[in-house]
């Protein structure tokens, strides 16, 4: 049977690339609504009554707002904002971490973010286990390229064209950070350093620990060990076992669904970075909205992904 799903923002840097994943596959029927509707809270509401499926890729407050709008409906939602992530009745769709059968069965689903993708793959699974101490005051790097700020963020950039690299989030207090902490069990909130450069998409995200001086931290090779147990015959998540010199973002770098894991140890041990690649508009936004979508609807989990 083929599944109705609404596309809520569909004309936005989000929107577009789940339609894009969507719109080939014959088990999915569209719901797109044109300009002169899309911000209609009408034609919304009759979108939302008419769905199986929705999903909110919109600005926070529209998102708390289209959820008011299917009240009452049957439809079952996927919100790529950051409204729900840490919200009461809503599940977060990270497969790998939260389980997929939780994700199969939820009715209110909220996308990871983009940075908390990268982190909590790193550390979720070696706080759980007890190979790093979840009350150390953890901090994360992260760069990203602009599509990461959506339309706005694509056009100053396009527009400029000299910004090699923007340095932000400077007051603190980033929007990610309670569900980097929450999701990877930490006593204490992240000190969150994110930047954005000159590419279109991707990201590398980076946790750095001074493995020598914590209590009850596991040694280089157990926390990779770790990982490449954790995520083995996931299909998205690749924790590469060879350590390279470099890892490079590329300017014009294609869609992809992938996450790559990475564990760089010094030679003496005492220090280790952990870090995650990743397509901010794959894994970190589309593809982890589809592959949710996938298993909500009972299809195979990668099916419609660039992996
Ligand atoms: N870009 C990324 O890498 C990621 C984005 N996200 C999240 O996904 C969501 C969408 O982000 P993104 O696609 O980047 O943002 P964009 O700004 O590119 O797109 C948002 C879209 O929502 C539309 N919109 C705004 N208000 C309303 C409304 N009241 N009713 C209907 N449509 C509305 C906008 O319309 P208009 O075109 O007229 O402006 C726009 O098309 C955000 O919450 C974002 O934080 C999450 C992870 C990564
Ligand atoms: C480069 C850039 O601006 N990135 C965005 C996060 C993108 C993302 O993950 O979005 P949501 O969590 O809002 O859904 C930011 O830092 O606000």
């Amino acid at each position: 049977m083929t599944a109705r799903v609404f596309i809520d923002g569909a004309a936005g840097t989000t929107g577009l690339e789940i339609v894009e994943r969507l719109a080939p596959r014959p088990e999915f029927d569209l719901i797109l609504l044109d300009d002169a509707q899309r911000k209609s809270a009408e034609a919304r509401r009759e979108a939302y009554h008419a769905a199986d499926f929705a999903v909110l890729c919109l600005p926070d407050e529209a998102a708390r707002e289209a959820v008011a709008l299917a009240e009452g409906a049957k439809v079952r939602i996927i919100d790529a904002s950051s409204a729900h992530r840490v919200a009461d009745g809503w599940t977060y769709g990270f497969p790998e971490l939260v389980g997929r059968d939780a994700v199969a069965r939820a009715t209110r689903v909220s996308n990871p973010g983009c940075y908390p993708t990268g982190f909590l793959a790193l550390l979720a699974p070696l706080v759980r286990k007890g190979l790093l101490p979840g009350d150390w005051p953890y901090t994360c790097h992260a760069v990203s390229g602009y599509s990461g700020g959506g339309k706005a963020l694509i056009e100053r950039f396009e527009a400029d064209g000299g910004i090699a690299f923007r340095d932000y989030g400077l007051a603190m207090g980033h929007k990610h950070v309670p569900e980097m902490q929450r999701y990877a069990g930490l006593a204490h909130a992240p000190l969150f350093a994110p930047a954005v450069v000159d590419a279109h998409r991707g990201m590398v995200v980076e946790v750095p620990l001074h493995l020598g001086l914590m209590p009850h931290a596991a040694p280089t090779d157990g926390l990779r060990d770790c990982l490449v147990d954790f995520y083995a015959g996931s299909p998205v998540v690749r924790v590469h076992e060879e350590t390279p010199d470099e890892l490079l973002l590329r300017a014009g770098a294609q869609p992809s669904d992938r996450l790559d894991l990475y564990v760089f140890g010094s030679r003496d041990g005492n220090q280790v970075r952990l870090v995650a690649v990743l397509d901010n508009l794959g894994k970190g936004a589309s593809g982890a909205a589809v592959q949710s979508l996938n298993l909500m609807a009972d299809l195979p989990e990668t099916a419609g992904l660039a992996l």
